[in-house]
């Protein structure tokens, strides 16, 4: 989504500025449901694994039973804050921002922007037959959120079969792709084409197709194509293991 579907802007500067200011408020308000008991637990997992590896700036949640519920808020808004500020495509953190969110999308205070020219090659595809689908660090919730109430073409949904996030694995990862291939149940990854403004994202997924006859003793040559976009408005360079596809162009 970030920098290939939306601008990067959109979400370091309305999407992550709204989760942090709106996270205490949110847990404050959900505390006890059973839905937030599951968002905290996973943050809870994601912190103790921070704190054993020593990565800084972690703060230590009060145990599980602590009776001070304004205690423990503090501690998770410090470390879900730290963890947005970082960046980091935690699978705890990106659940909770889909949350976080939601009230901001139902309530209309937040629209999702998408390119033209995606909306555009969505349409197309979807008139050919082709089908679309998203995989993001986002949440699916998010996914659907910023597709579906988008500012200039509505609901982009229609136009998408499906929404993976990193339930399926991380995306510098080949088995995600590996994953999602198998879900998409298409005979060969050359079918897929994916997407990315990430590098290493774009080679975990050729890789995956490339690995396909370790995962599957398939003998047959195969591939994901793809394109790393280096500069939406210019550059695309084909990353693939194909030599006549080649090209940076
Ligand atoms: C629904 S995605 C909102 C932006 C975000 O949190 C994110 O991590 C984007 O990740 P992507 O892999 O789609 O660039």
């Amino acid at each position: 989504i970030e920098g290939t579907t939306t601008p990067i802007s959109f979400v370091a500067d309305v999407l992550f500025p709204y989760a942090r200011a709106n996270a205490r408020a949110h847990l404050a308000a959900t505390y006890h449901t059973q839905q937030t008991r599951e968002d905290v637990a996973l943050l809870r997992a994601q912190i103790n694994k921070d704190l054993a590896e020593g990565v800084p700036g972690v703060v230590p949640l009060p145990p599980s039973n602590a009776t001070d519920q304004d205690k423990v808020i503090d501690a998770l808004v410090a470390n879900v804050q730290a963890m947005i500020d970082a960046d980091r495509k935690l699978t705890a953190l990106k659940q909770l921002q889909g949350r976080v969110w939601r009230r901001g999308f139902e309530s209309g205070e937040m629209k999702g922007e998408v390119y033209d020219d995606v909306v555009q090659a969505l349409a197309e595809w979807d008139t050919k037959g082709i089908k679309s689908y998203i995989y993001s660090s986002g949440s699916r919730e998010a996914q659907r959120l910023i597709f579906g109430n988008t500012a200039d073409h509505g609901d982009l949904r229609r136009y998408l079969s499906a929404f993976f996030d990193t339930n399926v694995g991380g995306k510098k990862e080949s088995r995600s792709y590996y994953e999602i291939w198998q879900t998409l149940g298409v005979d060969s990854p050359s079918q897929i084409l994916f997407l990315t403004d990430v590098y290493q994202e774009a080679t975990a997924a050729r890789d995956a197709g490339q690995q396909q006859s370790n995962y599957s003793h398939h003998p047959l040559p195969c591939l994901i194509s793809l394109f790393y976009i280096t500069d939406r408005t210019q550059h695309f360079v084909q990353i693939t293991s194909t030599p006549s596809l080649k090209s940076s162009q």
